[in-house]
């Protein structure tokens, strides 16, 4: 570590001038001692002994500050404090020396340490390099000169030894306030973005909450995320996609204007649209794109608001906790004050016996979920809604403000063509590009339909563009022949149904007429 410089300075001035230090220091104590044994003799004897032991002390700590003005705090592995419980150590939940030690492995980049050293991190491939034990780092914040080193001391106590680990900082005392109060709170930010990055994402979901009363019961569980969907795989036009990614990037680096608006810091988007849109598809490129965990909300096995909200409690910052399909989730179309217990038959035989409440989640429930005073808690989060019938959900739970962002997902236009073009064929441009370009332009073609498509005629064209193309117009022309022919099947159907109730209730009227007479 660079000495700090003044001190060196000082240090040179006071032995090239200790004759003079010691004749000055003589000739003040000379005045000083008659005065100090007067007070002594004629003071109050307690009075005396407490005024003097303070004096002394306070110039001592003055002189100290004076030789070396330099502060060190230490920041212990945990384990080195380990404590201990009847059922044997205590795990310590404190991760500032991990996080030190992160912010530490990123800093060296920029330093001359030369003697390192490299762990696997904990999750993932990455490697988190650290000091090798007695070396040291210089950094600087604002200005301002500060030394870390890595310490080992030798810990014997009791029964048990073993080492003792620090990250030792050390500054001025004069930066005290700036250390204590920015530079601290900055080393542990950045150290916890470091190892937010080196682990591997997740995808949770939540377990069913009449399950909450086993002893092993966890609100959520999850796997490694890692699908492979990106913003550039992602099938839609150019202009909307930048608008999304735009978005989520003013969310992300918006801390300071969320905190100083008063907002929470979190964000929900609408994503609506006809089955195989890329709704699924455009919540994983979130994902992906942010580098934050997915909270895959399952409500239909969530009993009341109170099981919801501990869901929220749970969460972490970071993650984007979605609920597909929240048409389909519960009833939560009609009157809030309507919405209390469901009746309905129970799913299953132990059901039936149980009689704790179920399912009794509710949109007032749903919304304080969204945005209730238990959702300001931890911040940076994204929800996402997903739905096929946006005019079936009610106003209030998609209002601007609730879900910040509305999506369209349309069916696949030219520019999302295009991309999934580049996906599964690898090209740019073709010159059946045009005639792609009419079919889709005819009929309704979902990105799913094209993706399918396009796999097909990969495969049986052995990736050859030409072939796969007109393979796919063809292809695609018949999907839409024949998408035609369901929905006016399905239209006829719906006509002649609706026929059959009119009929059904014209007679029931006349029925009920003539037993009037
Ligand atoms: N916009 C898209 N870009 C790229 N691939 C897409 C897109 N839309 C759909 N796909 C492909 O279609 C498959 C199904 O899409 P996805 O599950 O995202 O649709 P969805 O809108 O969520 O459908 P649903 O409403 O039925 O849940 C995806 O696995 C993907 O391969
Ligand atoms: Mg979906």
């Amino acid at each position: 570590m660079a000495e700090p410089g003044k001190v060196v300075r000082w240090q040179r001035w006071a032995f090239s001038n200790l004759g003079s230090v010691f004749t000055n220091f003589g000739s003040l104590w000379l005045i000083l001692a008659p005065l100090v044994s007067l007070v002594a003799t004629y003071a109050p004897r307690r009075l005396f002994h407490t005024y003097f032991n303070l004096f002394l002390r306070r110039r001592a700590r003055r002189v100290l500050n004076v030789v070396d003005p330099y502060v060190t705090v230490d920041v212990s592995e945990p384990g080195s404090d380990v404590r201990y419980s009847r059922y044997g150590p205590v795990s310590d939940s404190d991760s500032t020396y991990e996080e030190v030690k992160a912010y530490l492995s990123g800093a060296f980049w920029q330093n001359d340490a030369r003697e390192l050293r490299a762990e696997g991190a904990r999750e993932g491939d990455g490697l988190v390099i650290s000091m090798r034990d007695g070396q040291d780092v210089a950094d600087e914040f604002r200005g301002v000169q500060l030394w870390w080193s890595s310490v080992v001391e030798k810990d014997v106590q009791g029964q048990r030894q073993g080492d003792r680990r620090f990250q030792r900082l050390t500054f001025h005392l004069r930066h005290r306030r700036l250390v204590v109060d920015e530079y601290l709170p900055h080393v542990r930010r950045r150290g916890r973005e470091i190892l937010f990055s080196n682990r591997r994402r997740r995808l949770y979901t939540n377990s069913r909450s009449r399950d909450s009363y086993s002893y092993e019961y966890k609100s959520w569980s999850y796997i490694d995320f890692d699908h492979p969907t990106t913003f550039d795989t992602l099938a839609m036009e150019r202009a909307k996609k930048k608008e999304i990614m735009d978005d989520l990037d003013a969310f992300r680096k918006n801390r300071d204007f969320y905190r100083r608006t008063g907002k929470p810091w979190k964000r929900g988007y609408l994503l609506y649209g006809p089955p195989g849109t890329g709704k699924s598809t455009m919540v994983a490129a979130m994902a992906n794109y942010l580098d934050y965990d997915i909270y895959d909300v399952e409500l239909t096995v969530v009993n009341t608001n109170t099981d919801l909200r501990r869901l929220l409690i749970e969460t972490t910052s970071k993650s984007i906790i979605v609920i597909e399909d929240i048409d389909c989730s519960l009833d939560l179309t009609g009157d809030r004050a309507k919405q209390r217990r469901r009746p309905g038959p129970p799913a299953r035989a132990d059901d039936a016996a149980d009689d704790r409440p179920r399912n009794t989640v509710t949109l007032s429930g749903l919304l304080n979920f969204i945005d209730g005073l238990w959702s300001a808690c931890g911040g940076e989060r994204i929800v996402v809604f997903t739905t096929n019938h946006v005019d079936k959900l009610d106003p209030a739970l998609i209002r601007r403000g609730r879900m910040d962002m509305h999506i369209e997902m349309s069916y696949c236009g030219f520019e999302a063509f295009q991309t999934l073009a580049k996906n599964y064929l690898g090209v740019d441009d073709h010159e059946l590009f045009s005639s792609v370009e009419e079919v889709l332009r005819e009929a309704e073609l979902t990105p799913a339909d094209v993706a399918e498509c396009l796999m097909t005629a990969s495969r049986v064209g052995a990736g050859e563009p030409s072939p796969c193309l007109e393979m796919l117009v063809d292809e695609l022309k018949k999907r839409a022949e024949e998408k035609e022919k369901a929905a006016a099947e399905t239209k006829a159907a719906a006509e002649e149904a609706e026929a059959a109730k009119a009929a059904a209730e014209a007679n029931a009227s006349e029925l009920s007429r003539g037993n009037a007479r």
